[in-house]
């Protein structure tokens, strides 16, 4: 039977489709409002649905859709992109769409650098790759935008993505010229110039406040001169900013990248079904971030290991001396909370029973391992002890699928890097035992690359907060800004679903 399932948008109108055959809708005008649209369209495979979609949170863009073909993929093969959830990605659209077009794609070059400005891990730049080539190859004008670290004082030489310029030049084996900004009468021209297969790199988006503002004027300057555009940036999906997901509202066509495509399916697949017992790993020190994922991962996770600079929060909200660790008073409430409905949910939070402390943040500073409630004034934690790694291997004893985000510590100096090097070989030998091993974050996987670990994991991913809030279930607002694969346009314009309005017109 052809049928269009049209679930939940049809249910809060009363409008009842779902039970029409999908021949009741060619030709036909439909108009949805304030819904949000599911329509599935195998069963209506090789049929043409048009929708008129008005009212949608872009004001002026008029959105004309059509069902296009299934694409051949079975949602078995696409499970994080199955059904309805499944955004259009640059394979979907005719290559010829691409030529004299110019792409703006939103990559993740927060690569880590040394002291002299060296990129320590280009994981995320080579996975960037696939898209770029794509694009260039379509004969498209490539426009790439990132942001690098987290600057909050306007241009700073330190955060330039000058040194991801120069990367991107070998490995494309073509020049990527890094404009002076990424707005501005200037980067306008330059896009202007462009010629079909070139690409160029904007300078880094947060150097503008307005960036993590997802501000609408900034969203629209971002969106000069640009026709199509592209999410390739899954470490930065999470985040809803002007560069991965306000743009989307002023350009024709919001695309999946070939990156982001390739991780939501491979993580959702995992993250579905995760077989049992599942462990996650936390660390790193972006906690106020991620601590608040914590209390996500206690209910889909049978165990959550804590270390790097995440613990001490915890070890202070239980009344413990952390000296001057790495501590974030405002989220002590939170980490005494969490302890309590561990107990709650019977889920086992463990905590590292000791860690390395240091005299200062450096390389050569002294070291003494101290028990977990007992760190001097004056030293702060810097790894996990060798207890602590002892007692993490335990725990991880088993475990059949493993989620880990963040360091158990400084692993960039040598002193303070054991834990996570031992984390990384005991994930490295459960994967050889048959667990499925995942491993998120710029941090993480450089860490994993660094120890000669990364092949022997059972996938690596470009993103940490972002496969953290995947595995929380959130719909990242850079994957809800793309058109949806299921209504996008034929002839030029599309309609995104991450607000979508639509009004049934006429009458089946
Ligand atoms: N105990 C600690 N104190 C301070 N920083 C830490 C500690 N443990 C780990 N880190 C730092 O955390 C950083 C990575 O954190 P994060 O960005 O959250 O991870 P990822 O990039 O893998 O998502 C690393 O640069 C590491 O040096
Ligand atoms: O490195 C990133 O995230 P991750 O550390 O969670 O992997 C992304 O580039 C996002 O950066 P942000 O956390 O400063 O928004």
């Amino acid at each position: 039977m052809e049928t269009l399932a049209m679930g939940a948008a049809v249910a809060a109108t009363g409008v009842k489709v779902a039970a029409q055959p999908a021949s009741a809708f060619v030709g036909r005008s439909l108009r949805v409002s304030r819904l949000s649209v599911s329509v599935g369209v195998s069963a209506a495979r090789g049929r043409l649905v048009r929708i008129v979609a008005e009212g949608s949170k872009t004001e002026g863009l008029s959105r004309r859709a059509q069902l296009p073909e299934d694409d051949g993929r079975s949602d078995v093969q696409r499970p994080a992109t199955k059904g309805a959830d499944r955004k259009m990605s640059v394979k979907d659209l005719p290559v010829e769409e691409f030529k004299g077009k110019t792409v703006f794609v939103r990559a993740d070059f927060n690569v880590p650098l040394d002291d002299k400005r060296r990129i320590t891990d280009d994981t995320r730049i080579r996975a960037s790759l696939p898209t770029i080539q794509y694009l260039v190859e379509a004969g498209a004008k490539v426009v790439l935008a990132s942001h690098l670290g987290r600057p909050k004082k306007g241009p700073e030489e330190k955060y330039s993505l000058k040194p991801v310029a120069a990367r991107l030049t070998e490995l494309l084996g073509q020049k990527v010229e890094l404009a002076p900004d990424c707005i501005g009468e200037e980067v306008k021209s330059m896009k202007a110039a462009l010629q079909e297969g070139d690409v160029l790199l904007l300078e880094n988006v947060r150097f503008y406040k307005e960036e993590e503002k997802n501000d609408v004027e900034f969203s629209k300057k971002l969106s000069e001169n640009i026709d199509i555009f592209v999410n390739d940036g899954f470490g930065t999906a999470h985040r809803a900013h002007a560069s991965t997901a306000g743009i989307a509202d002023y350009v024709s066509r919001r695309l999946a990248g070939l990156l982001l495509e390739k991780e939501l399916e491979y993580l959702a697949g995992v993250m579905k079904n995760p077989k049992k017992p599942f462990v996650a790993i936390v660390g790193g020190s972006k906690i106020s971030s991620k601590i608040t994922v914590i209390e996500s991962l206690m209910n889909v996770c049978d165990k959550v290991i804590l270390g790097g600079g995440m613990i001490f929060t915890f070890f202070k909200a239980d009344g413990k001396s952390v000296g001057s660790s790495l501590v974030e008073d405002d989220k002590i409430e939170l980490a005494k909370n969490l302890v309590k409905m561990a107990k709650e949910k019977g889920v086992e939070l463990i905590l590292p029973v000791d860690v390395l402390a240091a005299d200062k943040f450096a390389p050569d500073a002294n070291v003494q391992t101290c028990s977990a409630s007992d760190i001097p004034d004056g030293w702060m934690g810097l790894d996990i002890g060798p207890g602590a790694i002892k007692q993490f291997r335990g725990a991880l004893k088993g475990a059949e699928t493993v989620l880990w985000n963040g360091p158990m510590g400084v692993f960039e100096f040598e002193a303070f890097s054991k834990g996570t090097y031992a984390v990384a070989e005991t994930l490295a030998q459960l994967t050889k035992e048959g667990a499925i091993t995942v491993v998120g974050g710029g941090d993480s996987v450089a860490a994993v690359e660094k120890a000669g670990l990364a092949e022997q994991m059972s996938h690596v991913s470009t993103g940490g907060g972002a496969s953290l809030e995947l595995l929380e279930g959130k719909v990242l607002p850079g994957v809800a800004a793309l058109d949806d694969a299921r209504i996008h346009a034929a002839g030029g314009e599309s309609c995104s679903d991450s607000q979508p309005i639509f009004q049934f017109e006429g009458n089946p």
